[in-house]
């Protein structure tokens, strides 16, 4: 009699919840696949009591997953809880102490403690590394893309749309003219933003991931501090139409790249250009574009969140250790990831829009150019919109009135953009502060 792959499964939330109903949906051919059965035997969750429409009734009741991952009759530790520290982390150490193959969904995690992690996982004499694919991008297979497919070549760029919440909720202001609380509570109750979707929409999320791409993609170790990171929460109808009549629309990216003698890492909104690829990426869609130089650019497409595509990237995972298949956590071993060194922002290059309100007088326009001017930076287009009464001027003899400017700059430097910037917010015909999104260079 073969013996099954005992899996313990830490949370039984959205994830957790998919995870044992595609097990069950896809057991036969699992089963084929990997020449035994894959069964969860135990299980942990907050409230025993609660209903989550599964028969739970066979399965071993943890309250505590530090005690799941001590239970000696699992072969394999599944994390679906979530969260950097607490719970999660305790569980996880505690698994990899015993030598227990982990599997994880847990970006938070791994962004703060995977280099520790993935150190602790392979000393052990198994050299087991932890399984993160339902990490990065949901459903999207490409934590196995870089760790296994793409060793012959050297990538110069990882790039993309990381959170599904957040290309959700731009997606539909953007279709449906809606507005930013509907698209979130909407994705709240699709089950794809976080517990505490701050970390979506400010942008934590997708730095979680980028910064476990940048350790596939360069062989460095994972430094979430190191990047720049906004999110989307500024972002305006006004922003989503201008780019649109500009040619452009508004993603959130994370982009790691080499620049320098460094890598550059960078999370925020994002201009880019209707024709390119990731322009078309839409709803809870994630994708993923990797520049190399044998490979040129490739793109992965595919849900970015939901339990059934995260329940995907689990069951891969899983497959994995019913055959025994050891990789390295980050494709090569944690003792051998190189120190991460920082690209100095300052000096990424790349187009930018501003978008300013400006007094509708002679001259005000004039003022905004030479500033431009005396920071070395060229305009591509300047876009004057129709005019506004001045909101903070209730009451004014003669209401003055404001128009908003868009400006598209040619490529420049974050360095002059940012001065720039400083020194027009500070004249008397600008109200308010100007707003800046970064244009990426796309194919
Ligand atoms: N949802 C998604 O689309 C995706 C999520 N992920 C990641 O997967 C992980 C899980 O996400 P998701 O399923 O959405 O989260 P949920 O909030 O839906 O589920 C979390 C689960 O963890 C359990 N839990 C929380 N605290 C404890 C604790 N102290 N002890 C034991 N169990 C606990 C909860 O128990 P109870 O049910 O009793 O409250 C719940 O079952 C996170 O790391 C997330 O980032 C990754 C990709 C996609
Ligand atoms: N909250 C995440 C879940 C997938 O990691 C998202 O919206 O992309």
């Amino acid at each position: 009699m073969v013996e099954p792959l005992r899996v313990g499964l830490a949370g039984l939330g959205t994830v957790g919840i998919a995870v044992l109903r595609l097990l069950e949906r896809r057991r036969a051919d699992l089963e084929a696949r990997c020449g035994r059965p894959i069964v969860v035997s135990a299980v942990s969750a907050r409230s025993r009591g609660k209903d989550r429409g599964v028969d739970l009734s066979d399965v071993t009741w943890y309250d505590d997953p530090a005690d799941l991952a001590h239970d000696n009759s699992i072969d394999v530790f599944v994390e679906v809880i979530g969260g950097e520290d607490g719970p999660a982390r305790r569980a996880v150490e505690a698994a990899i102490a015993r030598g227990l193959p982990v599997v994880t969904a847990n970006k938070a995690l791994l962004a703060r403690h995977g280099n520790a992690l993935a150190r602790a996982a392979e000393a052990h004499d198994t050299g087991i590394g932890i399984g993160f694919e339902a990490a990065v991008a949901g459903g999207i297979p490409i934590v196995r893309t870089l760790r296994e497919a793409l060793p012959g070549n050297a990538i110069s760029r990882v790039y993309g749309i990381l959170n599904g919440t957040c290309n959700y909720i731009l997606t539909r202001m953007e279709r449906e003219g809606l507005d930013f609380a509907t698209c979130l509570a909407e994705a709240q109750r699709l089950g794809y933003a976080e517990a505490d979707p701050t970390f979506d929409i400010e942008g934590y999320d997708t730095a979680h991931k980028l910064a476990l791409l940048t350790g596939l993609a360069f062989g460095t170790e994972v430094d979430a501090d190191a990047i720049l990171i906004e999110g989307i929460s500024a972002i305006t109808p006004e922003d989503i139409a201008a780019a649109d009549e500009l040619g452009y629309r508004i993603k959130l990216l994370g982009v790691a790249s080499r620049a320098g003698d460094g890598i550059e890492q960078r999370v925020h909104p994002t201009m880019v250009p209707k024709s390119s690829a990731i322009a078309r990426i839409d709803g809870v869609l994630n994708a993923v574009a990797v520049d190399s130089d044998a490979l040129g650019e490739i793109v992965l497409v595919g849900p970015g969140a939901g339990g059934e595509a995260t329940a995907s990237s689990v069951i891969a995972d899983l497959m994995d250790v019913a055959t025994g298949r050891h990789i390295p956590t980050f494709g090569r071993p944690a003792s051998a990831m190189q120190p991460y060194s920082a690209a100095r922002i300052a000096r990424h290059a790349g187009g930018y829009y501003l978008r300013l309100l400006i007094e509708d007088r002679p001259g005000a326009l004039a003022t905004i150019a030479r500033h431009m001017a005396d920071h070395g930076i060229s305009l591509e287009s300047i876009v004057q919109r129709r005019r506004a009464p001045r909101a903070d001027a209730p009451g004014a003899a003669v209401p003055s009135v404001v128009q908003p400017i868009v400006l598209i700059t040619y490529e420049t430097t974050e360095e002059a953009v940012r001065a720039a910037i400083g020194a027009i917010a500070a004249e008397s015909v600008v109200a308010g502060p100007p707003k800046m999104i970064r244009i990426e260079k796309l194919a």
